[in-house]
């Protein structure tokens, strides 16, 4: 899926948090988005689903979201957002299978492509073992993983994730990028944000910079995440 984004513009109180933003993230590409705090990098992937109120427009192979239904987006598009509750006792089984809800048939339960892609994602993300915990108990970073678990059981091929390996430990950070880079291959398209330049100069086909709400660079990280070039982005 190519994933494009026109001239998106957003305000808050009167303030400019995304100022005419626009790229074009192309089909298997693997793409990481930087910038300092407050830079607006939340509001982009916000505003890519569709859950922020913007001006300008976003297309999926050419067709605008605008026009589909929320669970039409949520096929093509799956999110993991940087924080997340959840008021219930759910386990991290029913976490991931509500990835599945789009997909669901009036009336019918979970069937066994769903239960199949549930238990895929688990083996993906190695936490086939975490599946009748409850998810509220666990770590942060084990909550983390199952997010991006429930992401991929989503189905969509575009994934959008805020900040995934924040809280992830090494070896679940080293796993995460094998299976991001492993994703990308099989043509998802991935937009990601981080704070780790050095990383995502050995990880991602193509970087964005953004600060105060304005796309600054985009291109490959060899281009774009200089050292020069980072030294400015993250200058006060
Ligand atoms: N709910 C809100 N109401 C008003 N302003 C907000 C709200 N959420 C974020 N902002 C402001 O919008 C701007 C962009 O915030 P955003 O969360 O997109 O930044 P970010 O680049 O993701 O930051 P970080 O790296 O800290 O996660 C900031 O100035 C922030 O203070």
């Amino acid at each position: 899926m190519t994933l494009e984004a026109r001239h998106l513009t957003c305000r808050r109180d009167h303030r400019l948090v995304l100022d005419d933003v626009s790229f074009t993230i192309g089909d298997g590409v693997l793409a990481c988005l930087l910038g300092p705090n407050g830079a607006g990098k939340t509001t982009l992937l916000r505003a890519v689903l569709g859950l922020e109120k913007v001006a300008g427009k976003v297309l999926l192979n050419g067709a605008d979201l605008s026009t589909l239904s929320p669970r039409e987006t949520a096929r093509r598009i799956a999110y993991v957002p940087q924080t997340h509750s959840v008021a219930f006792a759910y386990s991290v089984e029913e976490m991931v299978a509500m990835g599945r809800l789009s997909h669901a048939r009036f009336g019918l339960l979970a069937d066994k492509e769903d239960q199949d892609a549930v238990a895929n994602a688990l083996r993906l993300m190695n936490i086939a073992h975490l599946a009748g915990r409850a998810y509220a108990q666990l770590s942060g970073g084990e909550q983390q993983a199952v997010l991006i678990a429930r992401a991929l059981a989503q189905g969509g091929r575009t994934l959008l994730l805020d900040e995934p390996a924040s809280a992830l430990d090494f070896g679940q950070q080293k796993r995460l990028w094998t299976r991001l880079r492993e994703l990308a291959g099989t043509g998802y398209t991935i937009l990601c944000t981080t704070h780790d330049p050095i990383r995502a100069r050995q990880i991602f086909d193509e970087a964005l910079l953004m600060r105060s709400g304005r796309l600054m660079e985009c291109g490959s990280p060899a281009d774009v995440l200089t050292d020069e070039k980072i030294e400015a982005l993250y200058a006060s």
